[in-house]
């Protein structure tokens, strides 16, 4: 898709919460430097080649969409230290719980987006991801609201664009009519398709998963999680 193709900002919003608690001043000191070292610059072009958007050598870069307190990239940033990983956070107290945890521990294979997923989806070159992963997005349960959800034409769309061919879109949620949303729409799609061998499937955790804090509270409330894997064809 060319620039001119791309889906217009004019035409979507945000609406999650950006704020919560206030940031304690510890936190705030972690966010500032942490900003600094980590945060990917939107206003000059993308590289061609992702790889060097980091301070160590990589094999390849992938992508989570609102990592929340960032539990599950840390961890995955941590287990793979030759992968890339952009997470993606626009809620401050969620971007602040991981500044602190890198400033604890530096990540050279870590970069970070303080904002709308979309502006850094349209930011990267073609076919440059090896993953993409959608950990309990905001759910928007009712139906009214179900148009606000992350998975949407335009988004897989932008999803399409930005894997490479054989890369993996991961979406993990507890709110069945959201599951069942994002199989229709990569269905309708095209470009996805679904790796599921048998029903269990749906509901074995990826590979190495350590869990998230949004799917903690999902299970102790009753809510059981559905892990679905497509891949860019
Ligand atoms: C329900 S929480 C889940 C957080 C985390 N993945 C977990 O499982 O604990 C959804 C997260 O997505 C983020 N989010 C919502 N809309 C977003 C967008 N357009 N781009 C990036 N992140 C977004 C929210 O700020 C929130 O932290």
């Amino acid at each position: 898709m060319s620039p001119q193709d791309r889906p217009s900002r004019t035409t979507e919003a945000f609406f999650g919460r950006r704020r919560g608690k206030p940031v304690r001043p510890q936190q705030a000191a972690a966010l500032e430097s942490g900003l600094d070292a980590y945060r990917l610059d939107l206003t000059a072009d993308a590289p061609s080649d992702l790889r060097t958007l980091f301070e160590t050598e990589v094999s390849a870069v992938r992508l989570e969409i609102g990592f929340g307190g960032g539990e599950h990239l840390l961890h995955r940033a941590i287990e793979a230290p030759t992968t890339g990983f952009i997470g993606v956070e626009p809620f401050v107290n969620g971007m602040a719980k991981m500044m602190m945890a890198v400033r604890a521990r530096p990540l050279a294979n870590l970069r970070v987006h303080d904002d709308d997923a979309t502006r850094l989806l349209d930011w990267l070159p073609p076919a440059s991801l090896g993953g993409i992963d959608l950990l309990y997005p905001d759910p928007w349960p009712k139906k009214k609201h179900w148009k606000r959800r992350f998975v949407s034409p335009v988004n897989l769309e932008r999803f399409a664009r930005v894997l490479k061919p054989g890369a993996k879109f991961r979406f993990a949620s507890d709110i069945d009519t959201y599951v069942n949303w994002t199989l229709l729409h990569c269905r309708a799609h095209g470009a996805f398709a679904w790796q599921a061998a048998e029903a269990a499937d749906w509901h074995r955790p990826y590979e190495g998963w350590p869990g998230t804090r949004y799917e903690a509270k999902a299970i102790r409330e009753g809510r059981r999680p559905a892990y679905l894997t497509f891949v860019r064809k």
